[in-house]
């Protein structure tokens, strides 16, 4: 069992409890089902830097990032930094994450955010919508062609942007359809927890140029952007660079600035 597999196996759990004590019409209660999502795709096309940065306590392959944060102080430092848009991991178990931190990015920020999440279940879309999330993620690893479709077309339909994420060729070319919005290519082999920019760059030509690319994990320079632009990538996900340290705002900062000057 890999760690996707553990993950999900949990996931299933957790969506199934979930679903036994909040329906999905408690959920549709929300004022925030009214709000009218930012497009993170819309952003990205039209952002120099196109930095997606991340909140992310700790993670499995990195064990404790940092947990000492407000998330609160994180979304503001972020969007002060000029980061396109925020991600926001909502798992607990492995990453520390919940959706109390979705709620508070959001009442943080006007940035986009994007739910971090394994989403298996149409319930965690509804869920994602109704706690702010302007954007979800799902992983082609772990869904198929036609759990992507259902998923997709039910959050287009409430408004939220999707990226879809792939590791390879073979679930890039079962994933492709009209209603995803970019394509992140995630650098971390689950398996190894080895990162390499050359994932990215392989996979990128098989990106047909209707889908925004995003780069995912293990950037840390603005030289390794420079060289992700190079392949057409408009999107750079970068959690542990910035949350190892002590003001994760800041140091996006100073990374944009480097990346825009
Ligand atoms: O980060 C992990 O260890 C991990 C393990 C298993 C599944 C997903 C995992 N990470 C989720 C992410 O996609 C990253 O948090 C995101 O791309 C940022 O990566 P990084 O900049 O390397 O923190």
């Amino acid at each position: 069992m890999n760690i996707l597999d553990k993950i999900v196996a949990d996931k299933r759990k957790e969506v199934d409890l979930k679903k036994s004590l909040i329906t999905i019409s408690q959920l549709e209660t929300s004022i925030l089902m009214e709000r009218t999502s930012i497009s993170l795709a819309e952003a990205l096309r039209q952002s120099n830097s196109g930095i997606i940065a991340e909140h992310k306590r700790r993670s499995p392959s990195k064990s404790v990032i940092n947990q000492g944060l407000s998330v609160q102080d994180v979304a503001k430092g972020y969007a002060d930094a000029g980061a396109c848009g925020m991600s926001v991991l909502t798992d607990g178990k492995y990453f520390g994450g919940s959706l109390d931190d979705l709620i508070l990015a959001r009442a943080a920020t006007n940035i986009p955010i994007l739910r971090k999440e394994f989403i298996i279940d149409e319930y965690q879309i509804v869920e994602a919508k109704a706690y702010g999330a302007d954007v979800i993620l799902l992983i082609a690893a772990i869904l198929s062609r036609e759990e992507i479709k259902t998923l997709s077309e039910l959050a287009k339909k409430l408004g939220l942007d999707v990226l879809l994420e792939v590791h390879n060729e073979a679930e890039l070319k079962k994933s492709l359809m009209p209603s995803l919005d970019m394509l992140g290519v995630n650098n971390r082999n689950l398996k190894t927890f080895e990162v390499s920019l050359e994932t990215s760059k392989t996979l990128s030509s098989n990106i047909p140029d209707d889908f925004v690319k995003v780069s995912e994990s293990g950037i840390s320079s603005v030289e390794a952007i420079r060289e992700l632009k190079e392949f057409d990538f408009q999107g750079f996900l970068i959690g542990e660079n910035f949350m190892k340290t002590d003001n994760p705002g800041v140091s996006a900062s100073g990374f944009i600035k480097k990346l825009e000057a």
